[in-house]
């Protein structure tokens, strides 16, 4: 792909996941700089992945043709003010913050940004990510065809037509490898009850969603539900097993739980 200069504003979690999926399929590390506070944030990922860091936003932002705004949303006007005096008429800004709509972001930097706001998911460490996309129709094909390739280095994509599209793309993806973290952590929890050890009970429990998970992917044609039936055999005990999940309303709570982080990114479109 392409390799365009890029400054990453915020050198945390997310940053570092896409910095490292990028560099595993073959972005040049020279053209990546990383930008955070502390040394102990950003002398890992110099160590790891060969890219730059330092801890001046302007200098990196100045440096490059794409700016990934990764600070926690609280963070984001603080980290932007000093950034107005860039001049961003070529530049790409790509900001991965949950909760900062791109009227906002263009405020926060004073000026009408070439923006693409992007929601990853953290898999995107292992090239594995989930990522939507959302941009205005005036933004030029060159740099929406850069985001894209981005984050498609990085594992899969899907463009929102709507920049309220991102939120529902929070719940979906962007939380939810938490989602299914929490699900093994109860699964792992249970199997350790039943006599397995912690290195046992885990390899059950990832085992099995990661078979899970690759079924559904080596199967496009099959629906969730047929897979789910295919487990589970009249009056024995996954029919129980699920009996019970649907007795307790999982549907119902997931449903709940997806909304909540669609209504928190909202409120943080308020907060921030
Ligand atoms: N984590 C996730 O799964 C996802 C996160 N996001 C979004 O990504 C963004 C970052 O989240 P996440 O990576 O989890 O957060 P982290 O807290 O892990 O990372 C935040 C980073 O910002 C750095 N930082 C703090 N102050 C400054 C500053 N003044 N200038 C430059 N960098 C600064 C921190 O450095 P230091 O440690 O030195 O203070 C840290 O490296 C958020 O906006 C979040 O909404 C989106 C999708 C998924
Ligand atoms: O929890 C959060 O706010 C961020 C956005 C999606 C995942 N982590």
């Amino acid at each position: 792909m392409e390799q365009r200069s890029i400054a990453f504003i915020g050198a945390g979690n997310m940053a570092r996941s896409i910095i490292a999926g990028l560099v595993a399929s073959g972005y040049a590390p020279d053209k990546i700089t990383a930008t955070a506070p502390s040394p102990a944030r950003r002398e890992p990922l110099a160590r790891d992945y060969g890219i730059h860091t330092t801890d001046n936003n302007l200098s990196a932002a100045s440096d490059a043709d794409v700016i990934v705004l990764a600070v926690k949303p609280q963070l984001m006007e603080e980290v932007c003010r000093p950034l107005q005096i860039l001049d961003f008429s070529g530049k790409l800004v790509i900001s991965i913050a949950a909760g900062i709509g791109a009227e906002r972001l263009n405020e926060m930097l004073a000026t009408n940004l070439n923006l693409v706001r992007v929601m990853p998911n953290t898999p995107s460490l292992i090239g594995k990510g989930m990522s939507g996309l959302y941009a205005s129709s005036a933004l030029n094909p060159n740099d929406r065809q850069f985001a894209e390739s981005l984050m498609q280095a990085v594992g899969e994509v899907c463009w929102v037509e709507q920049e309220s599209g991102i939120n529902s793309i929070i719940a979906a993806a962007g939380s939810a490898p938490a989602y299914f973290f929490l699900f093994m952590e109860a699964m792992q929890e249970e199997a350790i009850k039943q006599g397995f050890s912690t290195e046992q009970a885990r390899k059950l429990v990832q085992q099995s969603a990661l078979g899970a998970a690759e079924m559904v992917v080596a199967n496009p044609d099959t629906d969730l539900a047929t897979l789910r039936a295919q487990v589970t055999s009249k009056g024995g005990t996954t029919a129980e097993a699920i009996r019970t999940f649907n007795e307790c309303q999982l549907s119902d709570t997931v449903a709940k739980a997806m909304r909540a982080a669609v209504s928190r990114a909202e409120e943080m479109e308020k907060l921030f």
